[in-house]
């Protein structure tokens, strides 16, 4: 039997072989990615059940020989109007230590997914894979400004109202909508639509990430059985072992999300999943002062049953939506041909990046992370400009019916890389 002295002493240096191992395994990885042209930080940005992710740097050689890098930091660079960060997220994942089932099918679903869609900005981009018998290396596009749950918070916590404001809302969903159009148009569900799975850059885009969930829909209609997602954003007749349409669990989870967005908390928030459905069946209820349109809007998604949800055309044609069709209208107009497409959405958010090193597992809405600086105004949030004028009263019909053909046209290629 061990003393008191004696465990400490064991579970010491326990502690330290660990950190050596933790240690030789970075440098490992530091080397990994110099051969294959990255410079790793040693800054964590995130994790994952089977991942991290890290702050890297593109070498200039690394950047002659990929295209798909060389062109969209040039992008950036030029957008921002700074010299050359060429800053990655590297996410690594432990194939060693992972499931099969994770290595086999999970993780081929995210690069194939990631790599049928990220032509659409608001898709986070993959830049290249590469891979040992230990590991897989995912170099992504960097979104430096943390999730939509942190960015929901901070928001809360500086205006002290819970959610964001309608119009920023509005901006930041359009944004989405875009993005699952263009998955969905691309025969690709996501399945695990979540404020956590939505990034911003530091222009404040949007950057739809995370498709290890994601697959292909196939047939249109095609009915699915496996379960995928978080509970708070699955959509009922996942939740009852229904088989379900893919597309229309993913408008599901996105009524979910506009509702986190506007008011700040989960609609359907209880343990017991019998609640959950029951609460579900009810419809979701909002504080006073949330405009009847966005009422409309999240319960046209939030439908019991998946046919009577409103679609992506539909949604994007909404008149809550209008304002964000016509901001997008005025800036293609006002934007020179020339410029990259970011380059047409100002960057309004300030430049500091929030600190994301090693977490506990995500809170739900109203839970509260630690925050540093930088992403707390709201007013500052706006990623297209403001609509210039009201459409006068006289012509608002034919206008709107403009915009809202504008807005069905642009969906899915309004954003494109
Ligand atoms: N391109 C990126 N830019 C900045 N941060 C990122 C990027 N990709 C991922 N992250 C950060 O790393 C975290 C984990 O990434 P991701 O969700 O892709 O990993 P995962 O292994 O699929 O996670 P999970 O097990 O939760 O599904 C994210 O929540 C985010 O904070």
């Amino acid at each position: 039997m061990q003393d008191g002295a004696g465990s400490s002493k064991m579970f010491s240096e326990k502690g330290s072989a660990r950190r050596k191992l933790d240690q030789q395994n970075f440098m490992e990885q530091v080397r990994e990615c110099r051969d294959n042209g990255y410079l790793l930080s040693s800054r964590k940005i995130g994790s994952g059940a089977f991942s991290k992710v890290y702050l890297a740097y593109a070498t200039h050689e690394r950047m002659q020989h990929n295209p798909k890098l060389a062109s969209d930091l040039r992008g950036k660079r030029h957008a921002m109007g700074q010299p050359p960060p060429l800053r990655v997220a590297i996410k690594i994942i432990s194939t060693a230590e992972a499931p099969v089932e994770f290595s086999q099918k999970f993780l081929p679903r995210e690069i194939s997914s990631l790599n049928a869609t990220y032509k659409h900005l608001n898709v986070v981009l993959l830049y290249e894979t590469y891979q040992n018998s230990q590991r897989s290396y995912l170099v992504l596009e960097l979104a430096a400004r943390g999730d939509l749950l942190e960015h929901i918070n901070a928001v809360s916590d500086h205006c002290c109202r819970p959610g964001l404001g309608e119009e920023a809302a509005r901006r930041l969903f359009w944004q989405l909508v875009s993005a699952v159009a263009h998955c969905h148009s691309s025969g690709i569900v996501h399945w695990d639509l979540k404020c956590e799975n939505i990034l911003l850059d530091d222009q404040g885009l949007l950057k739809l990430t995370d498709f290890g969930f994601a697959n292909r829909s196939g047939l249109k209609n095609s009915l699915l059985s496996t379960f995928c997602g978080s509970v708070a954003y699955t959509a009922p007749e996942i939740l009852m072992s229904k088989k379900y349409n893919g597309e229309q669990a993913d408008l599901w989870s996105l009524g979910i999300i506009l509702y986190a967005m506007v008011t700040g908390k989960l609609p359907f928030k209880d343990h017991q999943p019998h609640r959950r459905l029951h609460l579900m069946r009810h419809g979701p209820t909002f504080r006073p002062g949330t405009s009847p349109e966005c009422q409309d809007l999240i319960r046209g998604l939030l439908q019991l049953r998946p046919c009577a949800r409103l679609d992506l055309q539909q949604v994007a044609t909404h008149c809550w939506m209008l304002p964000a069709a016509q901001a997008l209208f005025c800036t293609m107009l006002s934007s020179a041909p020339e410029k990259p497409a970011e380059s047409q959405l100002p960057a309004t958010l300030d430049h500091t990046e929030p600190g994301r090193d090693s977490e506990p597992p995500r809170p739900l809405l109203k839970l509260r992370r630690p925050q540093q600086g930088g992403t707390h105004r709201e007013s500052a949030s706006g990623l297209v400009p403001e609509p210039p004028e009201a459409i006068p009263r006289r012509r608002a019909g034919s206008a709107q019916l403009g915009l809202r053909n504008m807005a069905a046209a642009s969906l899915g290629v309004g954003a494109s890389r």
